[in-house]
């Protein structure tokens, strides 16, 4: 469905914001994860036509949209980061506005969409009033007034109290059921439980691309869980990967990234995906 070949964006002659690439999506979420400034934003925009790559390629149905963006544009849904609801007007008044210049001139579609957020009981209300949520909410569905099959949404919970989240988050889940939703986060747990895949950004380079069960797969092994004293726990800080310390009385309970046993005592432990994630990244600055 959207294949990126090679994609590289610089910014000026020293800054490559996005570095060689290369992805191939189906529908589902795919989550796109990286610290700030890792390159997502500006990966998004180029699959959203708002920004060209400078050298590779992204195909959308293996077609270059470089070359035809208002046919991907067609397609696409897009929630920025920094989406902004004028706040005087009602979410029926703004989801009209769009609607218009999209040219949707269904009004039970605009109905749906806001059904399919949770917001029609607040159809009338205005903006002015609602919470973060809500506003993001209220992104989505005007981003989905063109029916997209590609839905790119940059850091969706940003703000969000946790119940908010929760309810992004499932709604985001809903709709990769038959759609492409690329969600990007620095926060893994946001999309640790609806994204089929994670693509981890570094620096701009894909650091990886794979399910979360293959990431966990990989942590398996090296991810110990001990109980030691302060000495111990100093020695451990320099010379291993502490991935949580937890002061309980005296001891200090660890979760430590290491490819054998650091420590006598040391027992394995499951990893979280956030836990895989670092122990990967420690790995691969190990190898390298
Ligand atoms: N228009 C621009 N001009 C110059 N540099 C830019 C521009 N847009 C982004 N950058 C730089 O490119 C790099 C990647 O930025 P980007 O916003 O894509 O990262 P990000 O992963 O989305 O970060 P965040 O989570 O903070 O949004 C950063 O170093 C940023 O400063």
């Amino acid at each position: 469905m959207l294949e990126l070949q090679n994609v590289t964006k610089r910014f000026g002659a020293d800054l490559v914001a996005v570095d060689d690439v290369s992805l191939h999506l189906h529908a589902g979420v795919v989550g796109l994860i990286g610290h700030n400034g890792a390159g997502k934003t500006t990966l998004m925009q180029m699959i959203a036509t708002l920004a060209r790559p400078s050298s590779g390629r992204i195909l959308f149905d293996g077609a270059d949209i470089a070359v035809r963006p208002e046919a991907m544009r067609r397609r696409l849904g897009y929630l920025p980061q920094d989406f902004g609801v004028y706040r005087n007007v009602s979410a029926l008044e703004f989801m009209q506005y769009f609607a218009a210049l999209k040219g949707v001139r269904d009004p039970a579609r605009i109905r749906r969409l806001l059904e399919l957020v949770n917001l029609h009981d607040q159809a009338r209300r205005p903006a002015s009033g609602f919470s973060g949520g809500m506003l993001r909410r209220l992104g989505i569905a005007q981003a989905l007034l063109n029916d997209p099959d590609i839905l790119v949404v940059d850091e969706p919970t940003a703000g969000l109290d946790p119940e908010e989240r929760l309810r992004f988050r499932n709604l985001l889940a809903e709709l990769g059921f038959d759609k492409l939703v690329i969600v990007s986060t620095h926060i893994v747990s946001d999309v640790e439980s609806i994204a089929g895949r994670l693509a981890i950004m570094k620096n701009g380079r894909l650091a990886a691309c794979d399910t979360p069960d293959a990431i966990l797969a990989r942590a398996r092994g090296r991810v110990w869980s001990a109980s030691v004293d302060a000495d111990e726990y100093e020695r451990l800080r320099a010379a291993t990967h502490v991935l949580q310390a937890l002061r309980q009385g005296e001891q200090v309970a660890l979760r430590i990234a290491h490819p054998y046993s650091p420590c006598p005592g040391a027992r394995l432990a499951e990893p979280s995906l956030e836990e895989a994630l670092m122990a990967q990244r420690y790995a691969v600055r190990e190898a390298a």
